[in-house]
């Protein structure tokens, strides 16, 4: 991931299939033209761009909690599609603007999703290629695609006449090439697609399981709470607030951690190599495992206790390298990742303000590895209006007795 980076291409699934739907951009190409994309688009998560984001994200998240607010009175409710939906408005919206209808956000997100899903099946099922272009299968997830990109072109096409916006397609059209030029509409519409499929499912996911976690630690979930009344008040978040919410942020640490959303980052050899006593010929398929890294003996103590603490200010320097690598690692390490942190920290803030939450009982939680770790029957929960809290009274598991996963 990082010596020799250079000989470890993106697979066949992320280069071959996926750019065969999504075009050139970020995650399908490598070399001289993925490096000075990079540079260009690394511009759009830095710091002042994401303090302008936080504003358009708060926005998104105000207008998702309406809906979900409507869902939960209902009920018990699976949180993973409901939080997928959530993270996926905000991304759309940190990339369009805030103005970026629900019906476009909901025709490009199930869009994405069934153009995954074919993808995946085309990889798992390569013998019934043929059988796909034959029947028409191909060509109607194509179809699907040439939708979601004519509705998505048609803001980028109206933006180059609006007044700039503070979003990420402005960082997009207003980045330059060393000889002055900019990116085409089309590389444009190609790399914000990419970026929406990187945004998908991975902040939802992460969240997903750290909801699971924390309903299993009431003691965790009182000192969030608390630090979060502490360093907002009323006040809903901004990136500026970051690096109070420490306590909140080992938390989350420790949630990736425990289920990587990413458990599993594939690459090829481009040439034979050499790691330690392993010979890699040329061809061969390295799998960096995430979620073995994050869960071995030898370097985590009580891998499998959930123990916030272990990411304590500091800690990273006394661990041995890449043994913790949620985001990756190394030149391709996620771009979107402090974007991510932002985007955990702001939904979870906005429901432990507005909710109290349990696991519905008699479940079974499981995780299941596809590309990205799904809980496999999903995680019920129940949500009522979050009442204030008497935090005199000790009514919390005491230090010492947290149960082990
Ligand atoms: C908790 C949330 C997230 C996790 C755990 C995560 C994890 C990762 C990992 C492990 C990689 C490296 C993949 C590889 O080396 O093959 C990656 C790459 C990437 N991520 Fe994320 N990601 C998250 C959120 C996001 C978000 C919100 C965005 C965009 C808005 C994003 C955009 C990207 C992009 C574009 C790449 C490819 C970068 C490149 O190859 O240069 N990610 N992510």
């Amino acid at each position: 991931m990082k010596t020799n980076a250079e000989n470890y291409q993106k697979s066949e699934i992320q280069v071959k299939r996926m750019g065969h739907f999504l075009g050139k951009g970020l995650l399908t190409t490598h070399g001289e033209a993925w490096r000075t994309q990079r540079r260009l688009i690394q511009k759009g998560f830095d710091r002042k761009q994401l303090d302008a984001l936080s504003s358009i994200m708060q926005e998104s998240l105000t207008e998702s909690l309406r809906d979900f607010d409507r869902q939960i009175s209902a009920g018990p409710v699976d949180i993973y599609p409901h939080l997928m939906k959530m993270t996926f408005a905000m991304v759309a919206r940190s990339l369009f603007g805030a103005k970026l209808k629900d019906e476009d956000i909901d025709l490009v997100s199930h869009t994405i999703c069934t153009v995954q899903e074919f993808i995946v099946r085309q990889t798992l099922q390569p013998y019934l290629n043929p059988w796909f272009a034959a029947s028409g299968e191909l060509r109607k997830h194509e179809e699907m695609r040439v939708r979601a990109d004519s509705i998505l072109m048609a803001y980028i096409k109206q933006r180059r006449n609006q007044e700039p916006g503070h979003d990420l397609l402005q960082t997009l059209m207003d980045a330059r090439y060393s000889d002055g030029d900019g990116m085409s509409d089309e590389l444009v519409l190609s790399e914000s697609m990419q970026l929406l499929v990187a945004g998908h499912e991975t902040s939802s996911n992460g969240l997903s399981w750290l909801l699971y976690l924390l309903s299993s630690r009431p003691d965790c979930l009182e000192r969030v709470r608390q630090e979060f009344d502490s360093v907002l008040g009323e006040a809903p978040l901004s990136h500026g607030d970051l690096p109070k919410l420490e306590f909140t942020t080992q938390v989350i640490q420790e949630g990736l951690r425990l289920y990587p959303p990413f458990w599993m980052i594939d690459r090829m050899a481009v040439a034979d190599d050499q790691v330690g006593d392993i010979d890699i010929p040329r061809g061969s398929t390295v799998i960096v495992y995430v979620y073995g890294a994050h869960h071995a003996p030898a370097h985590w103590q009580s891998p499998e206790t959930f123990d916030p603490e272990r990411f304590i200010k500091g800690s990273d320097k006394l661990r041995t390298p890449f043994t913790y690598l949620p985001f990756g690692g190394g030149p391709r390490v996620c771009i979107g990742n402090h974007y991510a942190m932002l985007q955990i920290l702001m939904i979870l803030s906005e429901l432990l303000r507005k909710y109290d939450f349990q696991l519905t009982p008699g479940q079974t939680i499981e995780a299941r590895p596809m590309v990205i770790l799904r809980p496999k029957q999903g995680i019920r929960m129940t949500f009522s209006k979050a009442i204030a809290r008497d935090l005199s009274s000790p009514k919390y598991h005491p230090v010492g007795n947290w149960p082990e996963f």
